[in-house]
């Protein structure tokens, strides 16, 4: 009978020598380099640049990640680059190309979310479906969203959109004084309310002011720890264990703070509607179509319900087309003459009249490629190992568009003289040339992850820019001296980014057709 030792030997040692043939003769992993990046040191990799770098995360000003990451492309000349820190991996994407190939062709293996140890674990994140780790819990989320905003379901939001843009229309008008207009906060209620609606059935102007704050304040935790490695604890998950007290925990205070608006936007409009439900006022809405469908008890569906009721970055994209506007009159003019001639100036634009107005449509098109909401999108991360160009990429690793940088790619000096410039003009179509690809392509992020709230979002800001430029024109603001004030462009940092404060008047086109045409939505029949 062998021996131990002699079994050993005649069975263990064979496998393991068969197990080693295999992770290094046959493993991608040691057949293909890693992209190129920064070395950095031993075990820590580059964590003295990248974390302490962006650690100061939160508040203070510095080179945006999206640029940091193209001068990193530039200077390793790849647009995939590598970074690794205390083994964990991270690959950004810098070109169109890679973006398409990895994110959109094998949206299979890279449709996962990094495990988002300060948002999801900390910051009480982990309940929002667009976190969620890629697996059939986040499908159920994604199909229950889909059915209730899918293209073909649009238009049963026309009358809320159309109720929503006469009451931004009048606010505009009664918040213009002294040489100044009062327009962000007439926006984020516009494009909060239509949302509230949507989702929840909350019309009242009250509810509608706090809830649109409680996301101010709310996705503050997004805006600063959604991007992959801007806190340690990404890269070391055992850091959530320190006390907050503890010298140099500041991220478990901001993360205390930012949790408690997190769980108060998932749960405050929640119960408001499950009051309005057992009173029997609630309107029809995504929740209560949902919840008429699930059986009473069936806990697990009503959460998945109530994941899904989201909040979006609609007003970024608003904020930065009226900056845009505003520097370019000339642009204005023509969207107006083609209005005028469309509509007429004696009723408000409408979706009917979308598809007869391709000049405003480039000018939607312009103000989604000139700055984006989400520069970085929202991290993707790998589920295998893949080999790109002959570069390894590992399984878990963070995979980061940097779709600032691939839409400038596109509209490159070639394709698209002055790519810098606010040029609807290069969105219309000339005879024998093809029109350069849509920003829709890439402003909503990628493959099985892209937002499924596109065509809602874009239909609620086609609305607003459309009824605006009927409606106003869109003026430098004067200060007291009657001088005109500069608006800078310039963009907040962070996850998802929008124009810094900016000043500007909102001046009405026509003062006696006003009245007859802002009659146009009020008498629409809405149900609230
Ligand atoms: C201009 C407005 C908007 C922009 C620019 C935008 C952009 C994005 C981006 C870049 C992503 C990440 C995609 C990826 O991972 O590759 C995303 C995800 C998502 N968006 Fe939007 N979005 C907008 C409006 C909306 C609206 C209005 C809704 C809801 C009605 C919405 C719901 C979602 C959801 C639920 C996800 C998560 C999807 C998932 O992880 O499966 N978005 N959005």
């Amino acid at each position: 009978m062998p021996s131990f030792t002699s079994l050993h030997f005649t069975l263990v040692v064979p496998i393991f020598l068969f197990y080693l043939y295999h992770r290094f003769v046959h493993s991608q992993r040691f057949k293909f380099p890693l992209p190129p990046g920064p070395k950095g040191l031993p075990i820590i990799g580059t964590l003295l640049d990248s974390v302490l770098y962006s650690n100061s995360s939160s508040t203070e000003a510095h080179e945006p990640d999206w640029k940091k990451y193209l001068d990193l492309g530039k200077k390793f000349n790849s647009d995939v680059i590598h970074i690794s820190v205390l083994g964990d991996h991270m690959v950004i994407l810098n070109s169109a190309n890679a973006v398409n190939e990895l994110l959109e062709k094998r949206s299979g293996i890279y449709s996962d979310r990094p495990a988002y140890h300060m948002l999801n674990g900390l910051c009480g994140w982990d309940w929002n479906f667009g976190h969620m780790r890629y697996c059939d819990y986040w499908r159920l989320h994604r199909k229950t969203f889909h059915q209730y905003f899918q293209p073909r379901s649009l238009a049963k939001f026309h009358p809320f959109q159309r109720k929503a843009i006469s009451e931004l229309l009048d606010s505009l008008v009664k918040s213009s004084k002294d040489g100044e207009t009062e327009f962000k906060g007439p926006l984020q209620r516009y494009a909060g309310s239509i949302i509230l609606r949507a989702t929840y059935g909350i019309t009242t102007q009250e509810d509608q002011e706090h809830y649109v704050n409680l996301v101010n304040r709310a996705i503050l935790g997004i805006v600063y720890a959604g991007n992959h490695g801007n806190f340690l604890v990404d890269y070391l998950p055992l850091l959530k264990w320190v006390p907050s007290w503890f010298p140099g925990a500041e991220f478990k205070r901001k993360a205390k703070a930012w949790t408690q608006s997190a769980t108060e936007l998932r749960d405050e409009p929640w119960e408001k509607l499950r009051t309005s439900i057992a009173a029997g006022t609630a309107l029809d809405c995504f929740a209560t179509e949902n919840l008429e469908k699930v059986k009473e008890d069936d806990k697990e569906m009503e959460v998945v319900i109530k994941n899904c009721t989201s909040f979006a970055y609609l007003v970024s994209l608003l904020l930065s087309t009226v900056l845009s506007l505003l520097h370019n009159p000339d642009v204005q003019a023509r969207a107006q003459r083609e209005l005028d001639t469309v509509v007429g100036a004696s009723r408000l634009p409408d979706f009917g009249d979308r598809e007869n107005l391709p000049y405003l449509e480039a000018v939607l098109n312009e103000g989604m490629r000139i700055h984006q909401s989400l520069p970085l999108a929202v991290p993707h991360h790998s589920i295998e190992d893949d080999v790109y160009e002959g570069y390894f990429i590992p399984k878990g690793t963070t995979v980061v568009a940097n779709s600032w940088w691939v839409l400038a790619i596109l509209h490159d000096e070639r394709a698209y003289p002055d790519p810098f410039k606010f040029n609807p003009e290069r969105f219309i179509k000339k005879e024998g040339e093809e029109l350069p690809p849509s920003p829709l392509l890439y402003a909503f992020g990628y493959g099985r992850r892209q937002c499924p709230g596109r065509p809602f979002a874009v239909d609620t800001a086609w609305l607003a820019i459309a009824c605006i430029l009927a409606t106003f024109n869109i003026k430098k603001a004067i200060d007291r001296d009657g001088k005109e004030i500069e608006a800078e462009i310039a963009y907040t940092e962070g996850m998802i980014s929008h124009p810094k404060e900016f000043k500007c008047r909102f001046v009405r086109r026509s003062g006696e057709t006003w009245e007859s045409t802002k009659s146009t939505f009020q008498h629409v029949e809405v149900e609230d």
